[in-house]
């Protein structure tokens, strides 16, 4: 199943890396070599701590920039006593495009499960946020060759009572944990057989309609090296970035991946 008009995403995960004076300088340097053109072509956001949030809103705001930006997690409670928590409203009130739930990261060192992804995905539309939900398997499923169903089965676990009116908003990516950070990137085959199945979900969980719709993006040490090759694949709708987001210049090749040629 594959549609040509949905626009791809690209979108920086910047972790927890640069504070918020370094934020403003990146985001100035994205914004001084992007161009309406490449604004046309692709959808650009940058997933900065919430500490630069402020920041960024402020830069983009104030100098009418095209890029996009979200937070990196939400939580699953509008307000209350949740100390370290931030919440939709406050993200919203920042005017948070996205937020990314569910990354592997949270689910490794914050012992977050697909009933905890689930409610942050509620929380997140409850707010107006479109939630990056991040769904992948470890090394020792893809071993298995068990990276469907498992992959499958979070995003089940996710979008459980998730109405198709949120549901149609979604952007999914696909983030093989093995592949991020490790410079061991997914082959596009690898990444088109779960892109594929994820979209092929949705349809079984929605409809054909909604599931051509939805942005299935590619994570895990994705650069504009491997970038075309990957973008190329039918399911495959942009690419949430880890380290290569950190390099301004490496960014930008990456959503001008369709000036290259796949390798
Ligand atoms: O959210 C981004 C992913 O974790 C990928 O990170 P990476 O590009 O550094 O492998």
């Amino acid at each position: 199943m594959s549609e040509t008009t949905r626009t791809p995403l690209m979108a920086g995960n910047w972790k927890m890396n640069l504070n918020h004076l370094e934020a403003i300088a990146h985001v100035q340097k994205l914004a001084f070599a992007l161009t309406d053109k490449d604004y046309e072509a692709v959808e650009v956001a940058v997933l900065p701590p919430f500490t630069d949030l402020r920041s960024v809103q402020t830069l983009v705001d104030g100098d009418k920039l095209k890029i996009r930006y979200g937070a990196q997690d939400i939580s699953a409670h509008d307000s209350g006593a949740y100390t370290g928590d931030i919440s939709g409203p406050m993200l919203a009130k920042l005017k948070c495009t996205y937020v990314a739930i569910g990354h592997s990261e949270r689910r490794q060192y914050h012992g977050e499960d697909d009933q905890v992804v689930n409610v942050k995905v509620k929380a997140a539309f409850r707010n107006g946020i479109v939630p990056i939900l991040c769904v992948g398997e470890g090394l020792d499923v893809r071993k298995a060759g068990e990276q469907v169903p498992f992959t499958l089965a979070q995003v089940d676990g996710a979008l459980a009572g998730i109405p198709a009116s949120d549901a149609e908003q979604i952007v999914i990516a696909y983030e093989p944990v093995w592949a991020i950070g490790t410079g061991e990137v997914a082959t596009p085959e690898d990444a088109q057989e779960v892109c594929g199945a994820i979209r092929a979900r949705l349809a079984e969980l929605y409809d054909a309609d909604l599931a051509n719709k939805v942005r299935v993006l590619y994570g895990g040490s994705c650069k504009s090296s491997n970038a075309p090759g990957i973008m190329a694949k039918p399911d495959v709708d942009g690419a949430l970035i880890g380290g290569a987001a950190l390099d301004a210049e490496d960014f930008v090749k990456i959503v001008r991946f369709r000036d290259q040629a796949v390798g």
